[in-house]
């Protein structure tokens, strides 16, 4: 016997868009998917791609036991009411470029699907992934006028960030781990600034189940294992010479996907728009964050020393040149 519904009661799951269904898009679709979280909607420029993709993902589900929606599109009207949007669409690098190098080419698309986007979902969420991370983070946060005070002055910069430093802190887990012969999972370690060379691991606040790594490696290990982080998605890049990683970044936007939507308040390392943090204004940059049903609930400033200071604020000066850089070209291009 069923009982007749009551058509006031909506019974529907989060929303996740991902925009851009390539290499990262695509297995991040699978993580969210395969781990329940949300139904996801897959949108690309190619025809025929992401409904493709979805299909797959939709044949799985009885053998990965989910019953998570998948749908591949080429329209954002398929992305309304989107609780969070991520962005991956654009290029990846090739060997030999820097992430700089997409600057150009990347700021177009990205400032155009977070204008799309938002227009079709005006409450979401935005994980911004396309390189060079921090200025795109930075542009997503205009394009969608979520960094800009609206009519009541409020500034609604705890709904856009960037993942990066989740990625690159899970790096330099991995490079302690094999090293020490641990347990991954029992490696704990955070790096913040840009997603590039400039960015600032912190091996101080890095250890083994609360042991600090300082304890357990020399120094000129730790400054080897440093700059295998820095170089970590070149090294890939150079190894399979056509694209870059996307198993690891797409757990990582898993993860900030999962602390959001479970309202969790993880403390991760997050491309934030800045207003005075850690001495940096209207910039966007990787610190440490409470991530809730919100977005960034808070930014954590750690006290930090003057080198590691010094450095962060390298990271974001070589940030805001490009901001500046991408702004001009935008502009000329009336875009
Ligand atoms: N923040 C991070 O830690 C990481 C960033 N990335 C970046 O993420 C981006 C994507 O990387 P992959 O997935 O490996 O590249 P990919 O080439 O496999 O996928 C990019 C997708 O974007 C689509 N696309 C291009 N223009 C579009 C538009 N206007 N609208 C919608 N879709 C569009 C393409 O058709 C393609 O399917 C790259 O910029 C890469 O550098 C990649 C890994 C880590
Ligand atoms: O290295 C790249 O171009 C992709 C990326 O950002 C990463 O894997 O860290």
């Amino acid at each position: 016997m069923f009982y007749s519904s009551d058509p006031s009661i909506v019974c529907s799951f989060p929303r996740v868009s991902i925009i851009g269904a390539g290499r990262v898009g695509s297995t991040l679709a699978q993580r969210i998917a395969e781990k329940n979280l949300a139904d996801v909607v897959l949108l690309d420029i190619v025809p025929g791609m992401p409904q493709g993709l979805a299909l797959d993902l939709m044949e799985s589900r009885g053998i990965e036991l989910h019953n998570r929606r998948i749908i591949g599109t080429n329209d954002y009207i398929d992305t309304a009411g989107s609780e969070i949007v991520v962005i991956t669409a654009g290029l990846p690098r090739k060997p030999g470029m820097t992430r700089d190098d997409l600057l150009i080419i990347n700021a177009k698309i990205v400032v155009e699907a977070a204008k799309n986007a938002i227009a079709h979902s005006p409450n979401a969420i935005f994980i911004v992934v396309t390189n060079p991370l921090d200025v795109m983070t930075y542009l997503v946060g205009q394009a969608t006028g979520l960094t800009r005070p609206n009519q009541q002055g409020f500034v609604a910069k705890h709904r856009v960030m960037g993942m990066a430093g989740v990625l690159d802190s899970a790096r330099f887990e991995t490079f302690i781990a094999l090293e020490l012969g641990v347990l991954p999972a029992d490696v704990k370690a955070m790096v913040l600034g840009s997603h590039g060379d400039l960015m600032v691991p912190l091996p101080r606040y890095a250890n083994v189940n609360g042991v600090p790594i300082t304890e357990l490696l020399d120094a000129p290990t730790i400054e080897r294992l440093v700059q295998r982080t820095r170089n970590g998605g070149a090294e890939i890049v150079e190894l399979m010479q056509t694209g870059g990683a996307f198993f690891a970044p797409a757990s990582a936007v898993s993860v900030m996907v999962e602390s959001i939507l479970l309202n969790q308040s993880r403390l991760l390392p997050v491309a934030a728009y800045l207003q005075g943090e850690y001495g940096l204004n209207d910039i966007v940059i990787g610190v440490p964050c409470r991530l809730g049903c919100g977005g960034i609930e808070s930014v954590l400033e750690l006290n930090l020393t003057n080198e590691e200071k010094a450095a962060l604020r390298v990271s974001a000066q070589s940030v805001g040149l490009n901001i500046d850089r991408a702004q001009e070209i935008l502009t000329a291009a009336k875009i």
